[in-house]
C-alpha cells in the first residue's frame, strides 16, 4: 500500500459464523484484519472455502458481521452503500438477463440509480464501446461469446461510476486467451477511471498481474501473508517466479489445500 493514499477500506478483526442444519457452526472469517488504500489494487488468493465470497457480500452490505467492523472512506460499510452505485461486483459467471440486450443489461444499474432512460442508454452504449462492444449494443447475451458477455459484465460494473470494484474470480470461467485480453483491458480501465478494485482469485499469475498487493488469507479467512507487487513485475519471470514460489509457500503453510497456479 502507498503510505500517501488514504485509507479506502478499512477490515477490523472481523468475524463471521454459520450456523449449520444440524446445529454445528462453521467459521468464515476469524479476526481478519487489512486495510486497502485509495485506488489500490488488491488480489486476495487461499484455499477454497476460505470466506472470501463471504467477505465481498460482507462489503456489500449483504451479510453482517458478528463481530469486528468494515469501514469505507472511515464509515460504516452499511452508511457508505447507501448511496447506490458507489461499489461494483463482477462475478464468475455473467448474471445477464437473457432477454435485455446488452445495452438494457449495462443500463440496467443506471436505472436503479435513477439516470433518466436516454442518458442511461447512451451512458451504456458509451461503457460498451469502450470495452469493444461497439458493434454488439443490440446483442442479446444468447448472441454473444462468453468473452463478450464479460465484458458487457464489465461494462455494467463501470458505467454505474463505481468507487470500487470486487471482482469474484470474474476471469475463471474463460479460456486463457480471452482470460488475458479481459484482464489487461479491465487493468487499462481501472487505472482511467482511478479506482480502487479487489479481486478474489484462485490463478496466482492472475493475482500477480492485477494486483498491486497480494493478500494470502487462511481458512476461516484470515491474513497469513501479504506481498507487494513492484510495478512491471508481471512482465518479468524473475519478479513473477520469485512472488509464485513465495504465494505457494505461505498458502502451503496456511493448511488446507491450495490454490492452483494458472
Ligand atoms: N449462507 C451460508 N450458510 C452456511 N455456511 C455458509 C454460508 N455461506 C458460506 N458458508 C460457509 O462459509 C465458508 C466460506 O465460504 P466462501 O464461499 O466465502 O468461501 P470462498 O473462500 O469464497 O471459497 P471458494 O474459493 O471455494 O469460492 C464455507 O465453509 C461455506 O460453507
Amino acid at each position: 500500500m502507498t503510505t500517501s493514499s488514504p485509507v479506502k477500506i478499512r477490515v477490523e478483526k472481523a468475524r463471521k459464523s454459520f450456523i449449520q442444519k444440524n446445529g454445528g457452526a462453521v467459521e468464515a472469517i476469524r479476526e481478519l484484519t487489512f486495510d486497502v488504500a485509495d485506488n489500490e489494487y488488491v488480489a486476495i488468493v487461499g484455499p477454497t472455502g476460505a470466506g472470501k465470497s463471504v467477505l465481498f457480500d460482507c462489503l456489500l452490505g449483504l451479510k453482517s458481521l458478528d463481530g469486528g467492523r468494515i469501514t469505507i472512506d472511515g464509515e460504516p460499510v452499511e452508511k457508505f452503500i447507501r448511496k447506490k452505485g458507489r461499489i461494483a461486483r463482477i462475478f464468475q459467471e455473467d448474471r445477464l438477463l437473457p432477454w435485455l440486450s446488452a445495452t438494457d443489461n449495462v443500463a440496467l444499474g443506471l436505472q436503479i440509480q435513477g439516470v433518466p432512460e436516454a442518458e442511461r442508454r447512451e451512458r451504456a452504449r458509451e461503457w460498451l464501446r469502450a470495452v469493444g462492444l461497439g458493434p454488439f449494443t443490440e446483442a442479446l447475451p444468447s448472441e454473444m461469446s462468453g468473452g463478450m458477455r464479460q465484458r458487457t459484465n464489465i461494462a455494467r460494473a463501470f458505467a454505474t461510476g463505481p468507487e470500487i470494484i470486487l471482482l469474484d474470480e470474474a476471469f475463471s470461467a474463460l479460456d486463457e486467451i480471452t482470460a488475458m485480453r479481459l484482464r489487461s483491458d479491465f487493468r487499462a480501465l481501472a487505472r482511467r477511471q482511478k479506482m480502487t478494485f479487489l479481486i478474489v482469485t484462485h490463478s496466482i499469475d492472475e493475482a500477480i498481474y492485477l494486483g498491486t498487493r497480494i493478500l494470502v488469507f487462511g481458512a476461516p479467512a484470515r491474513l497469513v501473508h501479504q506481498i507487494e507487487v513492484p510495478e512491471g513485475a508481471s512482465d518479468n519471470p524473475a519478479d513473477v517466479d520469485r512472488i509464485r514460489s513465495e504465494i505457494r509457500h505461505w498458502i502451503s503453510v496456511s493448511g488446507r489445500d491450495a490454490s492452483t497456479a494458472a
